[in-house]
């Protein structure tokens, strides 16, 4: 098994774009577990299944041919032959992809999707990100972090990102995600062992270093001037 950064946090918190960057200076590979619970919903859209049924949902897991890249410079998410990288982003899916991501069988589905995908990383390193892979997926990863903002600061980051929509309906779909995934697992409250990282009063950059920052105090074989520019763990990793 790589060495596991586990990442969660609530909508627009940074998960995705902090990990990102972090796998990158470290030379692990990336994780995002939500893009899944995007592509599954997309696939049950694609297939006009009703997302509020759990059944029809759940009878769509035979047929979700789904694989995701782990390279945190690029990668494509795709259902079949279909790229959907791009289209699981859009707001139609945020929308409906908390009713498929309630239903436990497709939970216990991916999770154990996650973790063949996570036990195959090419890399020393991986990082992955979601809402229930410090205290579910990865309990035992080696580092746990709770990374979020105030609700304001993470409506005004996303709102940012996606021109064309009002602050207003961009902050109701947050809050209405967020509590709508908030009744299926906790990520709001850093569980035992877990390391919060805030970064209300941070920029990009600095949000960067302070999870780096979590990584090298567990990790202290990861040489600081490796990590500065992107890390190989030594031969004495345990
Ligand atoms: N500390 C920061 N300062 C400024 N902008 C940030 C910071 N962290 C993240 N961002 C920006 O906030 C936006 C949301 O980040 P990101 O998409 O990574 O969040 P997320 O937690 O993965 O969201 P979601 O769960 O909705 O997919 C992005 O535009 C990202 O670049
Ligand atoms: N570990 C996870 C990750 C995601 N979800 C669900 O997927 C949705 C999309 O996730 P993003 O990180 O891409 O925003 C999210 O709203 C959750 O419904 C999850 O349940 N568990």
């Amino acid at each position: 098994m790589p060495f596991v950064v586990a990442v969660d946090g609530p909508a627009g918190s940074g998960k995705s774009s902090v990990s990102k960057e972090v796998a990158r200076r470290l030379d692990f590979g990336f994780l995002d577990t939500g893009a899944a619970y995007r592509a599954l919903a997309w696939h049950a859209e694609a297939s006009g299944i009703d997302t509020d049924d759990a059944a029809s949902v759940v009878s769509c897991l035979d047929s979700f041919d789904y694989r995701i890249g782990t390279d945190p410079t690029g990668y494509s998410v795709q259902v079949g032959a279909v790229d959907v990288t791009e289209a699981i982003r859009d707001p139609q899916i945020s929308a409906v992809v908390s009713a498929v991501a309630r239903v436990p069988e497709v939970r216990r589905h991916l999770i154990e999707l996650f973790r063949s995908i996570m036990a195959a990383v090419d890399a020393s390193g991986i990082i992955v990100e979601g809402r229930d892979i410090t205290t579910v997926v990865a309990p035992d990863a080696p580092v746990r972090i709770l990374l979020t903002a105030s609700e304001a600061v993470r409506m005004g980051r996303r709102s940012a990102e996606l021109t064309g929509s009002s602050v207003e309906a961009v902050g109701e779909q947050l809050r209405k995600r967020d509590a709508a995934d908030s009744k299926v697992v906790d990520f709001m409250t850093a569980a035992d062992g877990v390391t919060t990282v805030d970064s209300t009063e941070l920029d990009f950059d600095q949000t960067v270093e302070a999870v780096i920052g979590v990584i090298r105090e567990a990790a202290p074989f990861l040489a600081p001037e490796h990590v500065a520019r992107g890390a190989q763990i030594s031969e004495e990793t345990p």
